[in-house]
């Protein structure tokens, strides 16, 4: 498992460890990590340091003074380094170092003027690698000048590896958020412990791989803020049936989906359920996607709503999925009102969200519940617009599991995992691919699934998330996918969980 923290988490734990040790500790370890994997960066890109080309840019904190003295490092190996100053206050101690070491300074980027700007282009064009000291977790706000214009140069510019030093500069790092610009690193080695804002989009696009160094910081760190399933994890929590195991026991699950204009969303979540591993899928919907779930899954137990028919006639399931095109008209809102007075867990998705939007007292159940919403049906959840989700996605997510006193999972770029009292997740696996219709209902039949055969809504959402994530990646293979190809990739997924 990934962990993350908040900025104030790690500033706790920093002041809590260099009580203990003397002054430039810290800093000494988390340069000497940094040169070192720099140094493998530069050995990777130019087949050596020795001779190698090197820009560093520093800004007035400690991030700055970080990469100042990997600078010095590195320049003691014989690399070729030359420091950018974005403030008149630069960490002396690093920039006497560089200079020591043999690293020159570039033209004065503060003179006012614009002389700076050529020279700083040549070198950051020519550079073998392009250290990122500007800001660290220090940083607060969209970035200012000079500094916003060196990130667009570099992010422009840059011919070799951009290396970020502990967050890329103009990145949140507790919230992944970026106003402004932010620097585009190819690697970020970051110090003590993983910061959040490195994990969500858009700060771990940012990011690029993540490497961390060890600074001793671990024992001090409280709870992480922000967690990602590994394999192990995933594996440690998937119910694997067993000799006593039969159909009622691995969980039966009801699937309430799907209209007349929307058939396919029934097939795939039913589809979703099956390939999950459920005992026994019910589904409930109207007579068309009636007829597709018959033909296209033999193996569902099936109940036509109407004439008389209603949820309850469906018996006893373990868990309901409700929402995927199941319409949003008053015959729909009355239905999901029957299904969600159940007393058994849910997951609502898609129409089922919207409903939830025009009465929120569907989602007031005493039996657990997650939402899978994508940023629009949060959007008309929590009635602010949908570009300030896709810029906070973390707080969104917590904000509505709060609210309605559920579990969230926020579907998109990074998929996000939200609930009261727990570390939000983060999910890893996926691929951009996976933005094509019907892929939702593949997720909500597998949550579904997770949550009949026992599992609590944390884990059965974030389960799904990784194992759906995985099987977009087996699908699409770099290529298109279509829904469908999630089940057929489902098996293979199940398997090499183990
Ligand atoms: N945690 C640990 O255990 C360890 C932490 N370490 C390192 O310390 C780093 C934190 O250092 P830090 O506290 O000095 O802050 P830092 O990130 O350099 O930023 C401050 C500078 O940025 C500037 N600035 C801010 N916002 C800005 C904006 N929007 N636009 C432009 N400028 C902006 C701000 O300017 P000012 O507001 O002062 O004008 C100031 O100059 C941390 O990330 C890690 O690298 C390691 O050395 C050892 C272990
Ligand atoms: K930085």
């Amino acid at each position: 498992m990934r962990t993350a923290f908040a900025v104030d988490q790690i500033r706790a734990a920093e002041h809590a460890l260099m009580s203990r040790l003397p002054e430039g500790t810290l800093m000494t370890r988390a340069a000497t990590g940094l040169a070192v994997l720099c140094g493998h960066e530069l050995a990777r890109a130019a087949g050596r340091v020795y001779g190698s080309r090197l820009v560093v840019l520093a800004g007035g904190g400690d991030n700055g003074g970080d990469a100042l003295f990997a600078g010095a490092r590195l320049a003691a190996r014989g690399a070729r380094v030359v420091a950018v100053l974005a403030s008149a206050r630069v960490h002396a101690a690093g920039l006497a170092a560089l200079k020591a070491a043999g690293g020159r300074v570039l033209p004065d980027v503060l003179a006012g003027d614009e002389t700076w700007i050529a020279p700083v282009r040549d070198a950051v064009a020519a550079a073998d690698l392009v250290l990122d000291g500007l800001v660290g977790i220090g940083g607060t706000g969209a970035l200012r000048e000079p500094y916003s214009a060196l990130v667009s140069l570099v992010n422009t510019e840059a011919g070799g590896q951009v290396v970020a030093v502990d967050v890329p500069s103009g990145v949140d790092a507790s919230t992944g958020q970026v106003e402004g610009v932010a620097l585009r690193a190819g690697l970020t080695v970051t110090f003590g412990a993983e910061k959040s804002g490195l994990l969500v989009d858009p700060g771990a696009e940012y990011a690029g791989r993540v490497e961390l160094v060890d600074i001793g910081l671990v024992p001090y760190l409280d709870d992480p803020d922000v967690v990602a399933f590994g394999r192990a994890d995933v594996a440690a929590l998937l119910p694997l049936p067993d000799r006593e195991s039969d159909k009622y026991r691995r969980g039966v699950v009801g699937v309430m989906a799907g209209s007349h204009r929307y058939t396919g969303a029934a097939v795939l979540a039913v589809g979703g359920a099956l390939r999950a591993g459920a005992g026994l899928v019910k589904f409930a919907g109207q007579r068309e996607p009636v007829d597709q779930v018959r033909v296209h899954w033999p193996e569902a137990l099936i109940t036509e709503l109407g004439g008389g028919v209603s949820v309850h006639d469906v018996g006893r399931v373990n868990s309901w999925v409700i929402g995927p095109g199941m319409g949003v008209g008053d015959d729909s809102l009355e239905i999901a009102r029957e299904v969600l007075a159940a007393d058994v867990p849910a997951l609502v998705d898609a129409d089922g969200l919207t409903l939830a939007a025009r009465e929120p007292s569907l989602l007031r159940r005493e039996a657990p519940t997650v939402i899978t919403p994508h940023v629009g049906e949060m959007a008309r959840l929590l009635g602010v617009p949908r570009e300030h989700i896709e810029a906070a996605r973390l707080e969104h997510a917590r904000l509505a599991a709060e609210r309605f006193g559920v579990t969230v999972l926020l579907k998109g770029s990074t998929t996000v995992v939200a609930e009261e009292g727990r570390p939000t997740l983060v999910n890893t696996t996926g691929t951009p691919f996976l933005a094509t219709g019907g892929t939702g209902d593949v997720l909500a039949g597998l949550g579904g699934t997770l949550l009949a055969a026992g599992l609590s809504c944390y884990d059965a959402a974030s389960c799904a998330a990784y194992l759906h994530g995985l099987a977009g990646r087996v699908a699409s293979a770099g290529a298109p996918l279509v829904a469908g190809d999630l089940l057929t990739s489902l098996p293979e997924v199940f398997a090499s969980i183990g």
